[in-house]
């Protein structure tokens, strides 16, 4: 099988691209093999790059677990980066068919290179059915939740994909790996979660780490970047536009006053190679 290595911000996939030709690989069986960083090629998923027949391309995200996602922030900018630069697709907008519905990611490119790029993300759903999460009321926007006989207070909603946002004093004190599981597999969230610690540095910056459904922690997640953004902006921390500090660099997120939430950042291609299973 031939790929693509790509990462935006180190959130890294494996991309593989059946656009001309399709296979009958059973890539969530295969994920947990290809993905795993000692015994195969190393990655937080596997983005596979599809025909649509409703948009330019459509894109599957396949995450480290073999589980199925939705959508991803961080994928759909290589996703945009490898179309383009592959020549599939030479649009400087592009609209991508996801589960979560039309992406439109907008192409930044010097030369031949995309920089950098801006997508379109569509709105938050704080709707408790529409995340999902059982928990009565509206929405979930900084409610208790006991974990280990701790109160969390937690903003939940929809980007996509499920995440669930905790506002915390400092990012770099937090046990995520001991705390993300629990919260992203708490039985109110019968689809997980995605967990985004949160530290505001000031109204237009944010801090954020994040623990992600199906991959664990990684180094930056797009869709939880704007999922934080929302929820900094909603309890009055930010404004409506913040640059999100990640581990490897940062996002700039946008949250429209029409609701739609704006995402532009890096992507990049590492290496391609072969693989045999
Ligand atoms: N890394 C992504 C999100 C990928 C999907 C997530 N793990 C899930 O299952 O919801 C991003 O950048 O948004």
């Amino acid at each position: 099988m031939h790929f693509v290595k790509m990462h935006g911000l180190g959130n890294d996939f494996i991309v593989v691209d059946e656009f001309n030709a399709q296979s009958d690989r059973d890539y969530n069986k295969l994920a947990p093999m290809l993905c795993d960083r000692h015994f195969g090629i190393g990655a937080d998923g596997i983005i596979i790059v599809l025909p649509s027949d409703i948009a330019d391309a459509r894109m599957r995200i396949v995450n480290a677990d073999g589980s199925e996602a939705e959508m991803c922030g961080n994928g759909i900018r290589c996703f945009a980066k490898y179309v383009y630069e592959s020549g599939i697709i030479k649009k400087q907008v592009l609209s991508v068919e996801t589960l979560a519905g039309i992406m439109k990611p907008e192409l930044f490119v010097e030369g031949d290179e995309v920089q950098k790029v801006k997508v379109d993300m569509g709105k938050p759903d704080f709707e408790p059915g529409a995340i999902p999460a059982f928990m009565p009321g509206t929405r979930i926007v900084e409610r208790p939740l006991e974990v280990d006989s701790q109160p969390y207070a937690i903003t939940s909603m929809s980007m996509g994909v499920p995440h669930t946002v905790i506002f915390v004093d400092d990012v770099d004190e937090v046990d995520i790996i001991g705390l993300g599981p629990k919260i992203e597999k708490h039985p109110i969230f019968p689809k997980k979660t995605n967990v985004n610690f949160v530290e505001v540095l000031n109204d237009h910056e944010i801090k954020v780490r994040t623990w992600e459904r199906g991959a664990g922690a990684t180094l930056a997640c797009g869709t939880g970047s704007c999922a934080s953004a929302v929820a900094a902006a909603i309890t009055g921390r930010t404004g409506r536009a913040v640059t999100v500090h990640l581990i490897a660099g940062q996002l700039e997120i946008r949250w429209a006053e029409d609701d739609t939430v704006f995402m532009t950042g890096p992507a990049a291609k590492v290496f391609q190679g072969d693989i045999e299973f």
